[in-house]
């Protein structure tokens, strides 16, 4: 063996030791578990390699913590406590269990089993009376948590039913549901301002002469400390149960009890019963449930390995479905007979193994945080890190949502964080591993000016967390935004103006003056103006600019290309005269296909429906369905501006709050300016034909003054369709089924409003007498109009439709 394995050897045996003293007796892990698993498995490796270097104090012929030296006392278990040793593949779990079947000499029947993200415990019956409990510790000694264990649920003080053994260690694993999880921290949050007010109280009761300004901010940072948001259950339940409640009082004390009441218990195995009246392991778990001890419910007996991998394979697409967080497969031999004859090495019995699910939470350092500004002009911050594999995705980025949500999860510019898959898709980082500091760290400061314009960012409202750019008009980001909206699907549809081209139009790399400053000139944009475009590719993702591989922004130009011509010399000669000329084809620059479709689409674009129009320009509250009622009611934008805010909150499907935007969007000067531009453009404002405001009740609409619940998928409507036939029949599309109203058309996938509408006795109809009702109204559907079960003619204007975004999520597609 040469020096360097050594040396590598000797660095390992103490980044391990140093890795489990941190997760076990501080509950401060200070690498990924996922980490850690790597450093002992190539521990194990080479010391396979090498036999000669296994010491017996190896940290892999140990179990784990060291317990000596903490707060708690110390208690022998009569029979040791084992961890478990790993598997990581479907591959190498089947190989175990072909190895153990070998040796067993006989087939074997398989416990498989969830394995909980928790800790262990040991609790010590005898004669049916707890005696004491104790965490697993180094596997001999654990720490006495005799007084916490005896406040939880599962631990019952006698056991139930009759004859119990003189002695039995129960094995079982504390840990908190993750829904107690979540509101463990949601108290956590709660405790801060009380915690606050509490510091202020003490400072009003000090003299005012001596006691200067309330340090709010040092206080409210000083409560973030005390009352800091667990990263994730498994050292929040060690912290719980280890903790000494009778040294705390006041809040600590509140939520030292809270924390201890998230606590919940499986048991899953026995020590120190030499011969236990049963012949499976599986057996015993029916026992211990007997005796009134909770066993997991998730647990499986499976006769051949495949059943075993199916089980595996199961859990791992649907890890969230169970109530505790998992980090694998336990997979155990069944037969307790078995058990005697495998035996146990000193860290693991040979009788079962865990099998690992890949980590869904990494730790990765945070390079930077940056703020992006939107369409609305917020400021979001978001943190970029070293990219991380979570979840079987790369992550690199993750949103920090606003100035106070990065403080209160602590992290500095430069910390290692702990990064997590929430919901499964979302990147979130949970906090900062504050111990792997080195000093270089730097706070985020939240920038004062918008970093897309340099624009000064405030609140919009008093009280708002979120900092907006105040300067709408032409902060290019906003205006980036705008013009994104515009080509979406939910808006003027234009598919060859997507994110890039947005980008290109309104923040490209040459020429200097963009094309646009603000969406007014957008239909007089001209193939000379786009064709020297110049714009820097971003990674959809991230946002940021893509590099080439020395390092450099990738800049591409969408909208040229460059095509070989002979040159204007050579006009009118045959192909030997040119030769003989030595005339040669030269690179001339032309529009691309692409720039050729932005304008013939942006042209076609004109003349699309009044209600896209509207939502193209990006009013608040006004998405596709209150562009739809307002078009349909108005017909013209003409019409919309000569109203009052009463006379649009009037229109079905329309509240104050849509209409105070509509007033107020008006008001401003270069909103104008974009009306009159795109006008004079020749976007069409208006629905030919409109018989003018108010047309569809004035008509006597087959509908008018009914409300019309459209629910499921009706045949021939979209729900946009459906809802847009109802209202085009001068009724009023509502969205939830009440006392009010009057029809309900409900097609496959309906759910709970057809309860409802069944529960009320509201008359329901198929698609095919929907479209009856909204082509000829009430009285043409067969069997007359069902009116007698609704009573209510004037039905009001109680729920209006609005779309904080103004659009649906999918934007339209680039074709770049
Ligand atoms: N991040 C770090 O710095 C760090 C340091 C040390 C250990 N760790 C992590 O701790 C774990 C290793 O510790 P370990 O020795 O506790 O091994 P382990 O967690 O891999 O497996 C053994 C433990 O699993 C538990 N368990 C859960 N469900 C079970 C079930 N149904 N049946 C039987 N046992 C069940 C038992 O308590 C048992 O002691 C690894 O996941 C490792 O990544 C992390
Ligand atoms: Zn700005």
């Amino acid at each position: 063996m040469n020096d360097s394995v050594r040396e590598e050897y000797e660095q390992l045996v103490e980044d391990v030791r140093k890795y489990r003293f941190a997760y076990y007796n501080e509950d401060q892990p200070l690498v990924s578990d996922a980490e850690f698993d790597r450093l002992f498995h190539r521990l194990e490796e080479i010391e396979r390699m090498h036999p000669q270097l296994v010491s017996q104090d190896s940290p892999t012929q140990e179990v784990g913590a060291v317990v000596v030296g903490g707060d708690l006392p110390t208690i022998e278990h009569a029979e040791r406590m084992l961890s478990l040793d790993n598997v990581f593949s479907a591959e190498e779990l089947r190989q175990w269990c072909a190895k153990t079947e070998a040796s067993a000499g006989r087939p074997v029947r398989w416990l498989s089993e969830l394995k909980i993200d928790g800790l262990a415990i040991s609790l010590r019956y005898e004669r049916g009376r707890l005696v004491s409990a104790a965490t697993r510790g180094d596997g001999r000694m654990g720490e006495d948590i005799g007084v916490n264990a005896r406040r939880l649920a599962g631990v019952p003080e006698r056991l139930a039913g009759s004859g119990h053994p003189a002695r039995v260690e129960i094995r079982g694993e504390v840990f908190i549901p993750v829904a107690a999880f979540e509101e463990l921290n949601r108290f956590q949050e709660e405790l801060r301002p009380r915690a606050v007010e509490e510091a202020r109280k003490r400072w009003e009761s000090r003299p005012a002469k001596t006691r200067g300004d309330f340090p709010e901010e040092l206080e409210r940072q000083r409560a973030m400390r005390r009352f800091p948001t667990f990263a994730n259950p498994r050292n929040a339940a060690s912290g719980g149960l280890r903790q000494q409640l009778e040294k705390k009082d006041g809040l600590e004390r509140e939520a030292g009890e809270k924390r201890l009441a998230s606590l919940d218990l499986y048991v899953h195995g026995v020590g120190a019963w030499p011969n236990p009246p049963v012949a499976a392991q599986s057996e015993v778990y029916d026992l211990l449930s007997e005796w009134g001890l909770p066993t997991s419910p998730y647990s499986r007996v499976f006769d051949a390995v495949d059943g075993v991998v199916g089980f595996v394979e199961a859990y791992g697409r649907d890890r969230h479905s169970v109530v505790h967080e998992l980090d694998g497969i336990v997979v155990k031999v069944d037969e307790l007979d078995l058990h005697e004859e495998l035996g146990s090495t000193s860290r693991a019995p040979r009788w079962a193994i865990a099998y690992k699910y890949p980590p869904e939470e990494v730790h990765t350092k945070l390079l930077r945080i940056e703020v992006g500004v939107g369409r609305t002009g917020r400021a979001t911050p978001y943190a970029l890190m070293e990219p991380v594999l979570v979840a079987g995705s790369v992550v690199r980025q993750a949103t920090l949502h606003n100035q106070d949500v990065v403080r209160s999860k602590g992290v500095l510019i430069g910390d290692t964080v702990v990064l997590r898959k929430a919901g499964d898709v979302i990147p979130e980082v949970l906090g900062a591993v504050v111990e792997l500091r080195d000093g270089t760290e730097t706070e985020f400061e939240m920038p004062r000016d918008c970093p897309e314009c340099g624009t000064e960012l405030r609140p919009m409202k008093e009280g708002d967390i979120d900092l907006r750019c105040p300067n709408a008009k032409d902060c290019p980001a906003q205006v980036r935004g705008r013009v994104e909206h515009i080509g979406s699907r939910g808006a003027l549809d234009i598919e060859a103006l997507g994110e890039v081209t947005a980008a290109a139009l309104t923040q490209p790399v040459l020429p200097s003056q963009p094309p646009l400053q603000t969406e007014a000139r957008l239909f007089d944009l001209t193939l000379e103006e786009l064709v020297p475009i110049e714009v820097v590719v971003r990674d959809a993702e991230t946002g940021e600019p893509k590099l080439d591989d020395e390092g450099r922004p990738v800049v591409r130009k969408p909208f040229q290309r460059t095509e070989s011509v002979y040159p204007p010399e050579a006009a009118g000669m045959t192909p030997a005269e040119r030769r003989k000329a030595k005339i040669r084809k030269i690179p001339e620059i032309k529009p691309s296909a692409q720039a050729v479709k932005l304008l013939e689409e942006l042209d076609k674009a004109k003349t699309k429906e009044l209600w896209r129009q509207l939502v193209a320009l990006n009013i608040r509250h006004v998405g596709p369905v209150a562009a739809r009622a307002l078009a349909d009611w108005f017909g013209s934008l003409e019409a919309i501006r000569a109203a009052t805010p009463e006379e649009i909150a009037e229109v079905e499907g329309v509240g104050q709050t849509i209409a105070d935007a509509v007033t107020e969007w008006f008001v401003v000067d270069w909103h104008e300016q974009i009306v009159e531009s795109w006008t004079a453009a020749g976007v069409r404002f208006a629905t030919p034909g409109h018989p003018g405001p108010g047309a569809a009740a004035a008509r006597g609409g087959v509908l008018a003054g009914l409300s019309v619940v459209a629910t499921g998928s009706l045949e021939g409507y979209s729900r946009d369709e459906a809802k847009e036939a109802i209202i085009h029949a001068g009724g009023k599309a509502a969205s939830s089924v009440s006392k009010k109203t009057d029809f309900v058309a409900a097609g496959p996938g309906a759910g709970s409003k057809l309860t409802k509408a069944e529960e009320l006795g509201i008359p329901i109809l198929d698609a095919a007498g929907f479209r009856i009702l909204v082509t000829e109204g009430p009285g043409a559907l067969p069997g007359g109009t069902g009116l007698d079960a609704a009573g209510d003619q004037t039905s009001q204007n109680d729920d209006q439709i609005t779309n904080d975004d103004g659009a649906p999520a999918d934007a339209a597609g680039d074709a770049s």
